[in-house]
C-alpha cells in the first residue's frame, strides 16, 4: 500500500523537495493533500502534477482563483486556516508533513494528531511554542512524531533504543556571520543575513539562522523529541555542516550521521521509517571535505541563543514568548524596520513583559501569542534605538 501522505505548506523549501521525494518514489508514496498560504500558481501546477485529492489554500482571497485554476480537475478546493486545520483528519491520510512556517503551524499538528496520523515534523515552532502538549497529546493519541529537521533527523538516526544517552550535540553553521564582531553586527542587512553558507531555505528560518535563534529553537525541540534535560543538550558550531549532530551514549561513545546538505534525506527518512529508501543525488566526498573544524557557539554575539536556553529554563509559556517576538522581529528585520542586533533587544523586552504562566493550557498559548505579538509589535515601533542601523 502507499502511504498517503499531506503536505501542509507545500509550496515551500521544504514542501518542494518533499514533492521531489515522492516523485522519486510513486510506487511508495502519493500526494492526499497539499496546502500553501499565497502561492496559488505554484499550487495548482503542483496539484496538476500530483493528482491530490484535496488542496487548501490558507489566504481565502486566493480561493477563486485557486478554484479556477484546478476547474477541469476532480480535485476538492478549500480556502481557508479552518479548512487547512480539519483537512489534515482525513480518512486515508498516513503521514501529515508539517512543512508550514511558525507559529501557525500548531494547530493543524495539534488536529493531526488527535486524528492519529504519523507527523513529519518540519515546524519546529510548534514544539518551541507548545512542546509538552504535543508530547502529552501524541502520548494520548498514539501518534508517532518523526523529526524532518537536519540535526533531530541525525540524532535520530543515531540513537540506539534502549541504550542510554548522557548527551545530544546539535551542530551549527554559525551563519553568515559566525565571524563578525559585534560592531560588524551592527551594521549587517536582511541581504547578507540571507545568504545562509550551507543551506537553501525559506526566508525566516535563514534569518533564524544568521541570528542563531534557529539553533536555540532547535535545542528546545531537541528537548521535547529526546526527552532531553537542557544540560544534556549541547551545540557546537560546524562552519561545514557535515556532520548534522551527535549522540554521546553513557559510555562515552559518540555517534554522528554525516551526509551532504540535502533536506530530501531526512524528508524521505521521515516517510520511509524505520526503513531507507534509496534517493539519487551527490554523495559525501571525503576527500574533497577533508577538512571539518568545531568552535563553541558565542552568546554574546548571538544573545538569541541564550536566550532560547532561559526560555527552555523557565518553561512554561517562555518559548511561547520567545517565538512569537522572534516572528515579530523577523518580519520586521525583512521589511527593513529593526536592526539585526536590535531583533534580540526587542525579544529579551517581551520575555520580561509579557506575564508568565507556569502550566499554560492550549488556550493559554493562543492568548500568549496574541499578546506578545502586541507588546513586540510595539516594541519595533517605539524604540528609536531599534531602529535600522546606517
Ligand atoms: N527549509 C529548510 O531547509 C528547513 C526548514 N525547517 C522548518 O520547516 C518549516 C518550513 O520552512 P521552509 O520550507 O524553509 O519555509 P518556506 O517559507 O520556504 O515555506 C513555508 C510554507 O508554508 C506556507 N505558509 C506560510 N505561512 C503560512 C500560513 N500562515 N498558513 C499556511 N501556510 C503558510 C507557505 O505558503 P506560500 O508559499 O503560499 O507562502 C509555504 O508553503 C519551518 O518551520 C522551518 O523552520 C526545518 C529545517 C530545515
Ligand atoms: C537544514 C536545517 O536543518 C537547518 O535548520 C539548518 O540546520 C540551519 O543551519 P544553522 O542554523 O546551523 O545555520
Ligand atoms: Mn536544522
Amino acid at each position: 500500500m502507499k502511504k498517503q501522505i499531506a503536505i501542509l505548506g507545500s509550496t515551500g523549501s521544504i514542501g518542494t523537495q518533499a514533492l521531489e521525494v515522492i516523485a522519486e518514489h510513486p510506487d511508495l508514496y502519493e500526494v492526499y493533500v497539499l496546502t500553501a498560504n499565497n502561492q496559488v500558481d505554484l499550487l495548482a501546477e503542483q496539484a496538476r502534477k500530483f493528482h491530490p485529492e484535496a488542496v487548501v489554500i490558507a489566504n481565502k482571497d486566493k480561493y477563486a482563483r485557486l478554484k479556477e485554476a484546478l476547474s477541469d480537475l476532480p480535485i476538492k478546493v478549500y480556502a481557508g486556516e479552518d479548512a487547512l486545520c480539519q483537512v489534515v483528519e482525513s480518512g486515508p491520510i498516513d503521514i501529515v508533513l508539517t512543512a508550514m512556517v511558525g507559529y501557525a503551524g500548531l494547530r493543524p499538528t495539534i488536529n493531526a494528531i488527535k486524528a492519529g496520523k504519523a507527523i513529519a515534523l518540519a515546524n519546529k515552532e510548534t514544539l518551541v511554542v507548545a512542546g509538552e502538549l504535543i508530547n502529552a497529546l501524541a502520548a494520548e493519541y498514539h501518534t508517532p512524531i518523526l523529526p524532518v529537521d537536519s540535526e533531530h533527523s541525525a540524532i535520530f538516526q543515531c540513537l540506539e533504543p534502549g541504550n542510554p544517552v548522557s548527551k545530544v550535540i546539535l551542530t551549527a553553521s554559525g551563519g553568515p556571520f559566525r565571524t563578525f564582531t559585534r560592531e560588524q553586527l551592527q551594521t549587517v542587512t536582511k541581504e547578507q543575513a540571507l545568504k545562509h553558507p550551507n543551506w537553501s531555505m525559506g526566508a525566516k528560518i535563514t534569518i533564524d539562522s544568521a541570528s542563531m535563534m534557529n539553533k536555540g529553537f532547535e535545542v528546545i525541540e531537541a528537548r521535547w523529541l529526546f526527552g532531553m534535560r537542557p544540560e544534556q543538550i549541547e551545540v557546537v558550531v560546524h562552519p561545514q555542516s557535515v556532520i548534522h549532530s551527535m549522540v554521546e551514549f553513557a559510555d562515552g561513545a559518540v555517534k554522528a550521521q554525516l551526509g551532504v546538505p540535502d533536506m530530501r534525506l531526512p524528508i524521505q527518512y521521515a516517510f520511509s521509517y524505520p526503513v531507507r529508501e534509496s534517493l539519487s543525488g551527490e554523495r559525501l566526498d571525503f576527500v574533497k571535505c577533508h577538512t571539518l573544524t568545531f568552535e563553541a557557539p558565542d552568546t554574546e554575539r548571538f544573545r538569541n541563543l541564550a536566550l532560547a536556553y532561559e526560555a527552555l529554563h523557565q518553561g512554561g509559556n517562555m518559548p511561547c514568548i520567545i517565538n512569537a517576538a522572534n516572528e515579530v522581529v523577523v518580519a520586521s528585520f525583512l521589511q527593513d524596520r529593526i536592526s539585526f542586533l536590535g531583533m534580540s533587544d526587542v525579544i529579551e523586552q517581551a520575555m520580561s513583559k509579557v506575564p508568565f504562566i507556569k502550566e499554560p493550557t492550549y488556550a493559554d498559548y493562543v492568548a500568549t501569542d496574541a499578546e506578545t505579538r502586541r507588546i513586540a509589535a510595539e516594541l519595533v515601533i517605539n524604540a528609536p534605538s531599534f531602529s535600522k542601523s546606517k
